[in-house]
């Protein structure tokens, strides 16, 4: 789904060779200033790429146009949606008419949207402005943004959902309940990266961990492998273990 070679993005990022399968879900950890950010704004085809090539779905990035790219593909930046003067409800029909440009479609449109407020309990701020919210609220809608845009029912071409740090103002409570959303859609085998700090996250829920370090791919694979005590204590100066909780892998200091 993802191949990369030879890949030099800001003269800071370098990835020889990278392979990632359609319906993974990857959580791509590292230190501050890794590249983390750096590599999502590449794959969501945000950033001019100096040399080598990204592949989506056996072709090149370069050779998607904007609108293409927009149908296969949904990305959340950090900080999605500040400063938009709308009503949660006026961004996510805004959004979900970018993929129904029919008047016809106009009630799938309001069942998409619906079933999303519904699916990440949002219904309390469907009528609040954008600009009045949280900033976990605001993080909730943004999600709620983007599964409007990926759900199939509007756009039966999507394939892959890039999300930077997209729990970093989510409670816990939150953070499983969009986790739970987005393994449904890994599921359906959609193909999930997101760039995250708590790592166990990663861990708990097994994703696959490609670590970077200063602009380079350290290693790619099960998180409990690339996890490992020795690799935190490298990579991050701290002491954990991992540990096993009716079942569940968990990283513990130690
Ligand atoms: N627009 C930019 N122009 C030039 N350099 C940048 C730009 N944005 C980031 N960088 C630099 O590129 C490197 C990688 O940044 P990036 O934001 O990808 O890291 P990150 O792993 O996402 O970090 P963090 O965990 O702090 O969010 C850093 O040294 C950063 O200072």
């Amino acid at each position: 789904m993802i191949n990369i070679a030879s890949l030099q993005v800001r003269s800071y990022l370098h990835i020889d060779k990278l392979d990632i399968d359609a319906g993974k879900m990857v959580a791509i950890c590292g230190p501050n200033g890794a590249g983390k950010s750096t590599l999502l704004e590449a794959l969501a085809g945000y950033l001019p790429i100096q040399q080598g090539v990204i592949r989506f779905a056996g072709e090149s990035l370069r050779d998607y146009s904007v609108a293409e790219l927009a149908t296969k593909r949904s990305w959340l930046p950090q900080q999605a949606g500040r400063r938009v003067y709308l009503s949660v409800f006026e961004q996510l029909l805004l959004t979900a008419e970018q993929f129904a440009p029919s008047h016809r479609q106009s009630p799938l449109c309001r069942q998409v949207i619906d079933d999303v407020v519904q699916r990440l309990a949002l219904q309390p701020l469907v009528g609040r402005t954008l600009m009045a919210l949280s900033g976990g609220e605001l993080q909730r809608v943004a999600m709620a943004n983007l599964l409007v845009s990926c759900d199939h029912r509007l756009n039966p071409d999507h394939q892959l959902i890039l999300l930077d740090e997209p729990f970093s103002a989510l409670d816990p409570h939150y953070q499983h309940q969009v986790i739970a959303v987005l393994l449904e859609l890994k599921k359906q085998g959609r193909t999930v990266l997101l760039a995250l700090h708590d790592l166990n996250l990663a861990v708990f829920y097994a994703m696959d961990v490609l670590l970077l370090d200063q602009g380079r791919l350290k290693m790619y694979g099960p998180a409990q492998q690339v996890l490992s005590s020795q690799q935190l204590a490298e990579l991050f100066g701290v002491s954990m273990t991992q540990i096993s909780i009716n079942g569940r892998t968990q990283l513990v200091l130690a």
